[in-house]
């Protein structure tokens, strides 16, 4: 299987001289297409920088970051907002969806922003995954009056948009109750197995025990890596026990 992203001896320092650290500190990772990813680690572990880094977000001081066989370090901020805006999805614990547009208007504006002249078609898909991800009634709603749980949709909708080859979540469940976590991963469990590549961050080991490969950092470091089969629905209890076990062996 290609890998969609390799990251290769990545460090990352925030501060100044004698308060200087390495948040991420010499990591290595890969991620192959179709994956489902999770990163987890205390807070301050480094795991969001992790995701800004991969997603050529934020630069960093050292390293290489190949997306699809590019470099995402050799290439001009025009070059690299092309492809995230054409090739990534981003899910963040807040959508930051705005006040003033409705939910269609959110989901369809960074689209739109590319193409308007393909307005109808651009509204017709977000109708699509409008239906496919459970709010196709709410397209005309104001965004603060719909759940954290739809509103969520929504910023998963508007990931969608351009048919990303990978999705990076995260906390994308942080702000949810328990049920509304579910049925986000069920939602994300359905887009990656379509073949969207996956990268969770998350403090919640039900939601790693969804993912086939769950990735540990510690102090800037990923430490350990957990593999468990293709989820299928079943056996949840087990794969979450073997999340908690690992975390408990080391110190997570
Ligand atoms: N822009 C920044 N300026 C200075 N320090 C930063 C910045 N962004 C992150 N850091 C520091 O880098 C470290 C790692 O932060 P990061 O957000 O990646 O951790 P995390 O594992 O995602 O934490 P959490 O689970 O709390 O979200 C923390 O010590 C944080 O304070």
């Amino acid at each position: 299987m290609d890998k969609v992203i390799i990251g290769e001896s990545i460090v990352k320092s925030f501060g100044e001289a004698a308060e200087k650290h390495n948040v991420l500190d010499d990591v290595f990772v890969e991620i192959f297409e179709g994956e489902f990813v999770s990163v987890m680690g205390h807070s301050g572990s480094g795991k969001s920088t992790l995701l800004f880094a991969l997603s050529g977000m934020d630069d960093v001081e050292f390293g290489k970051i190949t997306f699809e066989g590019r470099n995402l370090r050799a290439l001009s901020e025009n070059e690299l907002a092309d492809i995230r805006r054409t090739k990534m999805g981003f899910v963040f614990q807040n959508p930051s969806l705005l006040k003033n547009l409705n939910i269609l208007d959110n989901i369809i504006l960074p689209s739109m922003r590319d193409n308007r002249k393909n307005a109808a078609s651009i509204i017709q898909k977000a109708r699509v995954l409008m239906k496919k991800v459970g709010i196709a009634e709410l397209e005309n709603r104001d965004i603060a009056k719909v759940s954290g749980g739809q509103l969520q949709r929504a910023g998963i909708c508007r990931a969608l948009m351009s048919n990303p080859n990978i999705i990076f979540a995260d906390e994308p469940t942080g702000a949810l109750n328990s049920k509304s976590t579910q049925e986000i991963m069920d939602l994300f469990f359905e887009i990656n197995t379509e073949g969207t590549a996956i990268m969770i961050v998350t403090h919640d080991a039900k939601v790693a025990a969804r993912t086939e490969r769950i990735m540990f950092m510690l102090d800037g470091k990923i430490v350990n890596e957990l593999k468990l089969p293709k989820f299928d629905g079943t056996d949840i209890d087990r794969r979450v026990e073997e999340v908690t076990s690992k975390m408990l062996e080391l110190g997570i």
